[in-house]
């Protein structure tokens, strides 16, 4: 997979999916937390603090014996890896020259003994990086992780990394009724008409959303046409109800909405296949819609449309796999 392809997927180790970094064997410097904070790295060249220079990201101290650095992050959803940017954004003369990536899959809840004990397996072999770049590096694996370690040879600071890749959650947990869309359930975007403000996929994510920032902001529309969103569910199933939530879209929300579904891919080209879960309604700024669904078609993948345009908090589509 190409970097700009990659880039597209969800980091499956970002904090609001519930990722983690949960060890590192340093932090003198700046503490590792900061390796999956959403943003770009902040830098203030003026902050100095009382161990030295303040850095938005992970670094360790000037090393004086052999061996290297690490860093253990549990992924928010288990997942295949397609790429990894280890960023040194601001680390300049003291970014790690070398970099690799190892991956394990662990069963419950490992306690830090347990994961330095782990069978790692090499997912990203020993690369050079550059100082103040994001370093993106494709992975060709097919594996499903649930932790990845970030070593760097030998010491140094990196602002963020982040893990682009397919989610593959335990199918033990959807089972029953689940948010087929959801992102930790393995539903993912895949088309949109008009990310403009923020993301589409900020829809399938965790809980709720917090602010406008939160949700799917397209912008203002200027033709005759409508904005929507292609979601690809967790897998086939039925669908039994929906939710529309336009949270915190106030002057903004769309005038109405619109949700239908087909099987599978293959009919995704075909207009007439798409058979309709929620008809054209009136929504309201600021709410949630609840709608109970009543078709006995099962559906891999849905649209909602919105018309003209307008922002979305979340899209939750309720139902059990087939
Ligand atoms: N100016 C620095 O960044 N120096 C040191 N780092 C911090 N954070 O002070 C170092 O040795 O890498």
């Amino acid at each position: 997979m190409t970097e700009a392809d990659f880039l597209q997927l969800p980091d499956l180790a970002a904090r609001s999916l519930g990722g983690a970094v949960v060890f590192a064997n340093d932090e003198f410097f700046a503490s590792r937390e900061n390796l999956i904070s959403p943003g770009a790295p902040d830098f203030d060249p003026s902050e100095f603090g009382h161990k030295g220079k303040v850095y938005d990201g992970w670094e360790t101290r000037r090393r004086r014996e052999p061996g290297h650095d690490f860093a253990v992050v549990r992924l928010g959803v288990p997942g295949v890896v397609e790429g990894v940017v280890i960023d040194t954004a601001w680390f300049t003369g003291n970014y790690p020259p070398f970099a690799s990536v190892d991956g394990v899959d662990l069963v419950g809840y490992p306690t830090d003994q347990e994961l330095l004990d782990a069978p790692w397996e090499p997912v990203l072999e020993r690369v050079a990086l550059k100082g103040d770049t994001a370093n993106a590096f494709a992975v060709n694996d097919d594996r499903r992780w649930t932790h990845l370690r970030l070593n760097i040879f030998p010491d140094g600071g990196v602002a963020r990394f982040r893990v682009h890749g397919h989610a593959r959650p335990d199918p033990a947990f959807l089972t029953g009724t689940i948010d087929l869309a959801a992102l930790e359930n393995g539903g993912d975007v895949v088309a949109c008409s008009n990310g403009f403000y923020s993301s589409p996929r900020n829809i399938i994510g965790l809980g709720r959303s917090r602010h406008m920032g939160e949700g799917w902001e397209n912008a203002r529309r200027r033709d005759d046409g409508n904005d929507y969103v292609v979601i690809r569910l967790a897998g086939q199933g039925c669908v039994d109800h929906v939710e529309i939530d336009t949270s915190y879209f106030v002057g903004n929300a769309p005038g109405a909405a619109r949700l239908s579904g087909i099987p599978n891919e293959d009919a995704m080209s075909d207009e007439s296949s798409w058979a309709e879960l929620v008809p054209r309604t009136a929504l309201l700024p600021d709410c949630r819609h609840r709608f109970r669904v009543d078709s006995p078609t099962p559906v891999e993948f849905v649209r909602l449309d919105v018309y003209p345009d307008g922002g979305i908090a979340r899209l939750r589509v309720s139902g059990r796999l087939t």
